[in-house]
């Protein structure tokens, strides 16, 4: 068993920057050395401005920062001095090629791969943190040992990661679990347990999940996609009950109450989105058909299939509300991020439904309280549509405020459901008094009380609720 004394982690994204820097914050007598490509990242860590928005990040790095927590791109250095080493590198899924649209591409963790075997010149621990297709470890262990001399030897582990963003450092100071998977041989063993030692400066034994290489592979794809079906599940729901008067708070409740089912994960919306669940299932999706199992793929795309539906759904609503056409009506869209205390936009469902609001020539007034202006323009521009800033500017306005994105709005969505968008944070008397009437209102995310909102004299629509309901 090794005594991890020094760590690096190749890629200072939303999962290698929060995760690393937990271990310094929990472990001071280990040195972190979290290492990029990306200059611009790697200095933003080094700022006063971290380049992620995360709840209690900033406290973590900035009581360690300088310490035994360092950031810089001198990325073999720092593999040269670690015992142990994090590939935290992105796996998006793949564009072009082979399984392009599905599969994950992996060329970012071979790169890794690669230096490490380039640069080692003692042996280490190299630990797959990335979420990748089933077997990969097996790959990187070929390319470690084809290009590694003498006596240098490699063991490879996978560690997935299961923090959410929004939560990340609660999710990383007090884990469900932690996983570690390992070939299941005397030196796979041993560095199984090298690992589990750093996890467990604080995190208890028994949460420390060890099993074979593969399972751990296999589990964070499987973690990802049943939470995803869940949502999907929900939402499948929410669709059946605004057309039959039942209301989705309400189902979710009743079942959730079911030790068997749970109550978390039951929150309908206008679909789920994030760098990963889409990915990961798309993921799952390509490598069911690689196995020949087509019927499995089959019910895995499904998941994705009923989100874009779920998504779609909610636009045809609006546009069908506000008489069939939204052409030059004012829509403000209260929220950009993917989700909730998060600057993060990957995937978020905020893009689809604006591009579309967009393509039927609505003007588009956008407000999120973390989401970089610059970040929602890359986001949102289109070659072929909306291919450069100034004409994406005449289409949509970024605000510095709710009040700013509703003035003379014709319809309000909710699409992030930030605390301060709920009736009791924000004027809704306020945005009402500023809108064109009728002044509809469209929640995605069951975030405000509809009989509130209502008496004010908005038009309500909130997904998974029927406007008639309890009328009849
Ligand atoms: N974002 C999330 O909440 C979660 C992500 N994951 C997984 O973790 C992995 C990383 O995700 P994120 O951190 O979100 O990605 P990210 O894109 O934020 O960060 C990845 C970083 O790796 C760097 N990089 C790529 N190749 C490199 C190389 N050869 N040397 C040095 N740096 C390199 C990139 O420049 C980038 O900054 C993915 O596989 C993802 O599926 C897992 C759990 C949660
Ligand atoms: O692999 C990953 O990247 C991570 O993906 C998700 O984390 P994340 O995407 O950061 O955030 P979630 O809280 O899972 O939310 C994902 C999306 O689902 C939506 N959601 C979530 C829960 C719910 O009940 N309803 C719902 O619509 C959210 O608004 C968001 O758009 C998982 O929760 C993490 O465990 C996992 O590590």
């Amino acid at each position: 068993m090794v005594d991890v004394k020094s760590i690096c982690c190749i890629g200072a994204g939303y999962v290698g920057g929060p995760t690393c820097a937990v271990i310094a914050y929990k472990c001071h007598n280990i040195k972190v050395t979290i290492v990029d490509l990306n200059q611009a990242r790697i200095d933003a860590w080094n700022s006063d401005k971290l380049p992620i928005y995360e709840p209690g990040l900033e406290e973590v790095v900035f009581d360690r920062r300088g310490k035994n927590l360092f950031f810089t791109t001198d990325v073999d250095a720092a593999i040269e001095e670690a015992d142990l080493i994090f590939v935290s590198v992105n796996t998006p899924t793949k564009k072009t090629g082979m399984g392009a649209g599905m599969a994950a591409d992996l060329a970012y963790i071979e790169g890794a791969t690669r230096r490490i075997a380039e640069v080692a010149t003692r042996s280490k621990i190299v630990v797959e943190k990335s979420t990748v297709p089933c077997r990969t470890a097996e790959s990187m262990r070929t390319i470690l040992e084809a290009n590694s001399t003498g006596s240098i030897h490699f063991d490879i582990l996978s560690n997935p990661e299961f923090l959410a963003e929004g939560t990340a450092i609660k999710d990383l100071l007090n884990p469900d679990r932690v996983l570690i998977g390992a070939l299941q041989t005397p030196e796979g063993i041993s560095a199984q347990k090298s690992l589990a030692a750093v996890y467990q400066n604080w995190v208890p034994e028994d949460r420390v999940i060890t099993t074979n290489l593969w399972s751990s592979e296999l589990s964070k794809l499987a973690a990802n996609a049943l939470l995803a079906q869940r949502i999907s599940s929900i939402n499948a729901l929410s669709a059946i009950c605004e057309a039959t008067g039942a209301d989705v708070d309400e189902v979710a409740y009743a079942c959730g109450r079911d030790s068997r089912l749970g109550s978390k994960f039951l929150k309908a919306s206008v679909g789920f989105g994030g760098s990963c669940f889409q990915k990961d299932i798309l993921n799952l999706v390509y490598l069911s058909q690689q196995l020949n199992l087509p019927e499995v793929a089959d019910y895995w795309q499904q998941v994705v299939i009923m989100n874009e539906y779920q998504k779609k759904r909610f636009v045809r609503k609006i546009i069908s509300t506000l008489f069939n056409t939204i052409t030059n009506k004012r829509i403000a869209v209260l929220g950009f991020a993917f989700k909730k205390d998060t600057g993060d936009t990957r995937e978020s469902a905020a893009i689809t439904l604006i591009k579309d609001f967009i393509d039927e020539n609505a003007h588009v007034a956008i407000y999120d309280p973390k989401v970089e202006h610059e970040q929602i323009y890359m986001d949102l521009a289109e070659p072929g549509v909306v291919d450069n800033r100034k004409q994406l500017e005449k289409r949509i306005s970024i605000c510095a405020d709710a009040y700013e994105a509703c003035k003379g709005a014709d319809a309000v969505v909710i699409v992030t459901e930030w605390d301060e968008f709920k009736s009791d944070q924000l004027d809704y008397q306020r945005i009402y008094d500023n809108m064109h009437k009728p002044a509809f209102l469209f929640d995605g995310r069951l975030l405000l009380d509809a009989a509130q909102i209502r008496a004010i004299g908005f038009k309500v629509h909130i997904i998974g609720k029927n406007e008639l309901a309890g009328t009849a």
